[in-house]
């Protein structure tokens, strides 16, 4: 996948919060074989600690890709972005404005005033946004290059909850590097995703509050690269009606 002029190997993006213990979130980054982590400033503090958590994801020399995540206003968001970029020496941004707390849901209009700001200062931004195709425009006219439609809510595992909104954005938008982000709960969701012929796929809470998020880990990978290969193999139709798999010719003949 490109994606502002970064060629990315691996399509599976993955969050660091919520892991048991920081050996379990280095073990589970190298197991995804992800080359690019999401962070959050805000819930990563300095008064965190964060400094040994963010020297722990630099070691594990994979690209970060800093987040809003908790802003909840155009100006928190776009204050905390202008720190990552400080913080980690990087123009990405995956931007978060939270609408909503029950479901966490965007507020899409907060969400491309920030994406124009941001852009025009030189941020290149990763947009967490929900399926609908207008506000898909909107982010596009604002300078995004890329688009993060939800699955469903943040932590929920629900999977894809309208798999027909993302098809259309997908058809739409052909040439627009596309991620889901969020809502993902089992590989199976991931591989469903990429099916539709999706670019990659973000997610955090299926692999950090896995019983084994190391294992998991490995499991999303797997089913990241399979959705992708099926999705390049240009897959059947599905059909209402039976059609016979093997031919019927002539009687089958059974020995002498
Ligand atoms: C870590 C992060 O950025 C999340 O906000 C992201 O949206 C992933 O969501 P899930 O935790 O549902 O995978």
């Amino acid at each position: 996948m490109l994606v502002y002029g970064t060629e990315l190997r691996s399509r599976l993006l993955l969050g660091t919060a919520q892991y048991p213990s920081p050996a379990v979130l280095a073990e589970a980054v190298r197991a995804s074989g992800a080359e690019v982590v999401t962070v959050s400033l805000r819930r990563e503090g300095v008064a965190g600690g964060g400094q040994g958590f963010w020297q722990l994801v630099r070691d594990l020399g994979v690209r970060v890709l800093p987040n809003t995540a908790g802003c909840h206003t155009v100006k928190e968001a776009v204050t905390t972005a202008r720190m990552a970029r400080e913080v980690f020496s990087t123009p990405w941004i995956k931007l978060e404005v939270i609408g909503e707390d029950d479901t966490l849901q965007p507020d899409v209009f907060g969400l491309v005033e920030a994406a124009r700001i941001l852009s025009a200062e030189g941020f290149q931004v990763f947009p967490y946004t929900t399926d609908d195709l207008v506000v898909a425009g909107r982010l596009l006219d604002a300078g995004c290059q890329v688009l993060m439609p939800w699955g469903a809510p943040i932590g929920s595992g629900r999977g894809i909850n309208n798999p027909y909104a993302l098809r259309s954005l997908r058809a739409h938008f052909p040439n627009v590097p596309l991620v889901v982000d969020a809502g993902i709960g089992l590989p199976s969701h991931a591989a469903q995703a990429m099916e539709l012929g999706y670019d990659a796929v973000l997610l955090n809470t299926a692999v950090a509050r896995a019983g084994d998020p190391v294992r998991m880990a490995r499991a999303m990978a797997r089913a990241v690269e399979a959705g992708r290969l099926a999705f390049e193999a240009d897959p059947m139709e599905a059909r209402d009606m039976a059609a016979p798999s093997s031919p019927v010719i002539g009687m089958p003949v059974f020995g002498a």
